[in-house]
């Protein structure tokens, strides 16, 4: 791994009226690294996702991915770059099946005509790295089922399989155990670990078992700013984060100082 940052923003700013959602917000992902993003709600984590994906401007401050300047970039420019969010269930297909769904996705990245799109599952060029990232997730036996009979939690791993069937150097996870079981979270769990390394990842999450097993760093964000960046270790040791997120959120196990 190497400490280049990936993904850096410098004093990003996100109002909402009187509101400021990200206040002078200064974060650095470096590449290689699974980079969790937490704290309480309300802190600004889901709208700092949507900044860095394109699908809000920030007020002031910038974003630069592999540094470049990407503030002003469109989402689906970002993506061409390497910059892919997941888990917008609704990005799904219903009706076809989960390796159609993949198969547009690797479609739409490397620009095919979107002529036949029906029949993207069909084309071998776009079936066969298709499939390669269905197995990746462990959908491989759930090709051929429609998206729709999935289980939540294969839908989640769905969306993960689209997002990865773009070739992202980072991926942004806003949640990906929400609603779901111990058994999918545990399924989810052990998949993230095996992405980690391959890919970057900047994960947003409430499970903080999840958070601090997976994690090679955690930025703890409170109120839209950085209240502390750290290994886990460090940030379960320190005290300002203990007293404004941890200490009653996570007064747990995954908090207990090894
Ligand atoms: N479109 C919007 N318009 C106005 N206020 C918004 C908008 N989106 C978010 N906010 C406000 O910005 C603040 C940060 O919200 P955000 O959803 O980013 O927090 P979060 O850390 O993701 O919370 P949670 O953990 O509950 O998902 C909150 O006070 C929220 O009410």
């Amino acid at each position: 791994m190497t400490s280049r940052p990936l993904l850096e923003t410098h004093a990003l700013v996100k109002r909402f009226g009187g509101l400021t959602a990200t206040d002078g917000l200064s974060l650095s992902v470096a590449e290689g690294e699974l980079h969790a993003l937490i704290g309480p709600n309300g802190a600004g984590k889901s709208t700092l996702i949507a900044q860095l994906s394109g699908e809000l401007t920030p007020s002031e401050g910038r974003i630069l991915f592999d540094g470049r300047d990407v503030t002003r970039l469109p989402p689906f420019k970002r993506s061409l770059r390497g910059l892919a969010r997941s888990f917008q269930i609704t990005s799904i297909f219903p009706s076809f099946t989960a390796l159609d769904n993949v198969a547009l996705a690797v479609q739409a990245h490397a620009g095919h005509s979107f002529r036949f799109w029906r029949d993207a599952g069909r084309d071998p060029r776009l079936a066969g790295p298709a499939r390669a990232v269905l197995e990746r997730v462990g959908l491989g036996a759930r090709a051929a089922t429609p998206a729709s009979a999935l289980a939540h939690g294969e839908k989640r791993q769905l969306e993960l399989a689209m997002a990865l069937a773009t070739g992202p150097r980072l991926l942004l996870l806003d949640e990906p155990m929400a609603g779901m079981g111990p058994e999918e979270s545990h399924r989810m769990v052990e998949l993230l670990a095996e992405l980690k390394g391959g890919v970057t990842i900047l994960l947003v999450e409430h499970d903080m078992d999840a958070v601090f097993a997976l994690a090679d760093r955690i930025t703890v964000l409170v109120r839209g700013k950085d209240l502390a960046s750290g290994t886990p270790d460090q940030i379960r040791r320190d005290p300002a984060v203990r007293e404004a997120y941890l200490g009653d959120e996570l007064d747990d196990h995954s908090l207990e100082v090894a």
